[in-house]
């Protein structure tokens, strides 16, 4: 946490935002079927004969498209590439990456199904036909980035002819979330819509809707003045007008922004970059409330507006600054809310509810995960006027809200009945897979770690060195040759990345000496003479790194990307205890499809016997709880509780028995199959088993099922693997694999700084 209370800015490079689309396959999402197609009768009824019965059905009653297709929860996010953020009008194909992200955002903090849709053309009548013609395939319609006027033509005609919600969310989106947030910042600061002098800069597709909602909220036609490139939107002026614009005209003397900006209570810009000045901030009355929207870069940065005005209020749409006020924290939840009612509109009832739910949401109390994410104590107030995008809470608040609304309205096509029974199904609905990941590197952000990164040689190495650093998690310090490090970050297109991180070796080490006397002292009876352990620490990174560790030259060590497991381990070994009987484990995290489950031990011990089986479990209960998941262990055989009777088997129910006798407080059983452990039905035939539900530590019998099976979930299912999580031992020292990304070592790195597997 920063002692200012505010975050820490990171900083993203060209290089790495270009990589996050490249890697590991071109764009940002894939689309996974739902249903197997493993067998001639799955084919038989997912396709011909058996899918002419939900033909026939929908023919007759349309509405069971709804259960018998993905339509319900398919939205389709359509743009021209006319007004891409505020980097203006770069065409169709250009917008793709931003559409592709919003499909995952939807998907993400939704669970909403989304695709996104090019349109390459500027004619508001082809757009229109070509959207109009998509209507059967989607329960809802996103539009976004298409530059006004032309996007309330389009829009409105869809809404006339669609009969399911067509949103363009860079005008209702930013509208509702700007709404959310000038609620509560003008309550922080004293003032009533009712009074507030506002100006506006960007007479858009954001700018004319955000106007427009908060008249209907409150706010008084003649306190708004809008601005356009040309200025003031006064009555009578005729360049560069449209009706849209001409609704919002005001009797006013004022001509230019600067003029506009004297005495105003509230700034909105939903223009562009560097709009406004630090004068014209100046000029505001007093506890002025400032939100610079345009994106990627604001009309005014934070620091320069409360350089000139401490008193301000200010948010932006970027992530990396207090108070987002993005239509990320609409679009999702609107859209679940109303495709779970099968609304036929998102109307401005259902958008007011989703600004107040989101008002009111930023004046709870703010749960500890949350704060954890985000690196400080979120509390309702100047920095904090609303919800993050990262809360929990959003997906099971938002939506209720949302679809209450619809149904009230008359809206809905089915309208939910048992409201308590659909919160819980939201809170199902998210992936905490998701949740998991954040709450490992929160800690670890937390923690601010200096973190040693052994392998500096690995191109790898360096891009999760300098991402460490660059994204406020701590200090890198890269064990390396200067120059090799510097051409190679130079080669990953990081070149200006060499000053900023701390490059260590023996040669420019001022603690080597130390070094090596510790080193000496604990080999010295192993058969090592001095000049060996001399060698030894200026030759070998891991060793040397280590050393770093054990003299507190660092707050936590990666390595293991270059060289086998077994191997980097060992040459661990050589500084501190490692090995079985100092109590060292290895737990891999696996993770997949919204489960996840801890598989031990995968590093350390090759042929467990029952006791050691004993220690694994106890281990994997701790990590467990590190995550936040209350630990259930199975014991894993190829038997299920002694049938097959086999002496590899009988070792696994033995280690319960070790449990019993230790009285440890988590769940165990064993031994079991796999899928007695995981899968309910399965284990309801052993009504006896003390596991209260699937088991999420899995303890197998050796070294090599684990590898096997942690590879296996990998490469066949594609899973998300974790680890090995180097736990048991008193040092954050984890240890990557061959097959690292630069993301996978980062979530090493962030395990080491959180001490995860450390035990106290
Ligand atoms: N934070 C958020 O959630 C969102 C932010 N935005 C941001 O708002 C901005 C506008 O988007 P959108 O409404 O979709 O785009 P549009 O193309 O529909 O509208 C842009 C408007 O901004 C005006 N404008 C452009 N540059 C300036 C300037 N320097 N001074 C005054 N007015 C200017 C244009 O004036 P004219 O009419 O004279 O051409 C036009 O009225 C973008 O930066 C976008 O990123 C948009 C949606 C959501
Ligand atoms: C956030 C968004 O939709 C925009 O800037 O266009
Ligand atoms: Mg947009």
């Amino acid at each position: 946490m920063s002692d200012d209370n505010t975050p820490r800015k990171s900083r993203i490079t060209r290089e790495e935002a270009l990589a996050y689309h490249l890697e590991p396959r071109p764009g940002k999402y894939d689309i996974v079927a739902s249903t197997p197609m493993a067998t001639q009768r799955d084919l038989s009824l997912a396709y011909s004969p058996g899918v002419a019965v939900p033909v026939e059905a929908i023919a007759e009653r349309p509405e069971t498209a709804y259960d018998y297709t993905v339509k319900g929860n398919m939205v389709a996010v359509i743009s021209n590439g006319t007004a891409i953020l505020g980097l203006g009008n770069l065409g169709a194909l250009a917008s793709k990456p931003v559409m592709e992200g919003k499909a995952v955002l939807f998907k993400r903090f939704a669970d909403v199904n989304a695709i996104d849709i090019e349109l390459d053309t500027e004619d508001p009548d082809e757009i229109i036909n070509a959207v109009r013609l998509m209507g059967p395939t989607f329960g809802g319609i996103n539009l976004e980035d298409i530059k006004a006027p032309e996007c309330f033509i389009i829009e409105q005609r869809l809404k006339e002819l669609m009969d399911i919600p067509v949103f363009h969310d860079d005008q209702h989106g930013t509208a509702v979330i700007c709404a959310a947030g000038l609620i509560n910042a003008l309550e922080l600061s004293g003032k009533k819509i009712e009074d507030v002098k506002i100006v506006l800069n960007g007479a858009g597709a954001a700018g004319i809707a955000c106007l427009e909602l908060l008249k209907s909220m409150g706010a008084r036609h003649a306190n708004c003045i809008m601005c356009d490139t040309k200025g003031v939107i006064y009555q009578g002026r005729s360049e560069g007008m449209n009706q849209w614009k001409s609704a919002h005209a005001v009797v006013t003397e004022a001509r230019t922004l600067e003029e506009a900006m004297k005495g105003a209570d509230v700034f909105l810009g939903v223009s562009a970059k560097g709009a406004v000045t630090q004068d014209m901030v100046q000029s505001m009355a007093e506890n002025p409330v400032i939100f610079a929207m345009a994106n990627p870069d604001p009309e005014i940065t934070p620091e320069e507006a409360h350089a000139v005005r401490p008193d301000a209020i200010v948010a932006t749409g970027r992530s990396d600054y207090p108070n987002q006020v993005n239509n990320v924290l609409g679009f999702p939840y609107l859209f679940r809310g109303a495709l779970d009612i099968h609304a036929r509109a998102i109307n401005d009832e259902m958008k007011i509810a989703c600004a107040r739910a989101l008002a009111e949401l930023a004046r709870e109390d703010v749960p500890d995960e949350v704060a954890v994410a985000y690196g400080r104590k979120l509390q309702f107030g100047r920095d904090y006027i609303i919800p993050t995008p990262f809360d929990p809470r959003l997906i099971h608040v938002v939506p209720p809200a949302v679809a209450k609304a619809g149904m009230d309205t008359g809206v809905a096509r089915r309208p939910i009945i048992d409201m308590e029974g659909y919160v819980q199904s939201l809170k199902a609905r998210m992936d905490p897979t998701a949740a998991i990941l954040q709450g490992i590197h929160a800690r670890a952000r937390q923690a601010q770690a200096r973190m040693i990164f052994a392998e500096g040689d690995d191109p790898r190495v360096l891009r999760a060195a300098v991402a460490w650093q660059r994204g406020g998690m701590g200090q890198s310090i890269v064990v390396g040759r200067e120059n090799d490090v510097k051409d190679k970050l130079e080669a990953a297109g990081l070149g200006d990345a060499a000053r900023e991180i701390s490059v260590v070796n023996a040669g420019n080490s001022r603690h080597l000496e130390q070094y090596h006397e510790t080193l000496y002292a604990r080999l010295q009876r192993k058969g090592y003479d001095r000049e060996d352990a001399v060698k030894l620490a200026n030759r070998d990174r891991h060793v040397f790194a280590s050393l770093m560790l054990a003299h507190g030259h660092g707050d936590g060590l990666v390595t293991g990307a270059t060289r086998k497991n077994a191997h980097v381990l060992s040459q661990i070994g050589m500084v501190f205890d490692v090995t079985p009987a100092d109590g060292a484990v290895g737990i891999t995290a696996v993770l997949h499809n919204g489960r996840i489950i801890l598989m031990g031990d995968t590093l350390v011990h090759e042929w467990p016997e029952a006791e050691d089986l004993a220690d694994i479990a106890t281990r994997g209960a701790h990590v467990a709880r590190g995550l936040g998941l209350e630990p259930k262990v199975a014991f894993l055989s190829f038997s299920n509780f002694g049938y097959p009777v086999s002496e590899r088997a009988v070792k696994m129910a033995h280690a319960t028995e070790v449990l019993d006798a230790r009285r440890v407080d988590f769940e165990y059983e064993g031994e079991m199959t796999v899928d007695v452990a995981l899968n309910p039905s399965q284990a309801a035939k052993y009504p006896f088993s003390r596991l209260k539900g699937p088991a999420n530590v899995l303890v197998v019998p050796a070294r090599h099922s684990a590898s096997i099976s942690v590879k296996l979930l990998q490469e066949m299912a594609g899973a998300t693997v974790i680890g090995p999580i180097l736990t048991g031992v008193p040092q954050p020292i984890q240890i990557c694999s061959t097959g690292s990304t630069v993301n996978d070592i980062l979530n090493m790195a962030a395990i080491a700084a959180g001490r995860l597997g450390q035990v106290k």
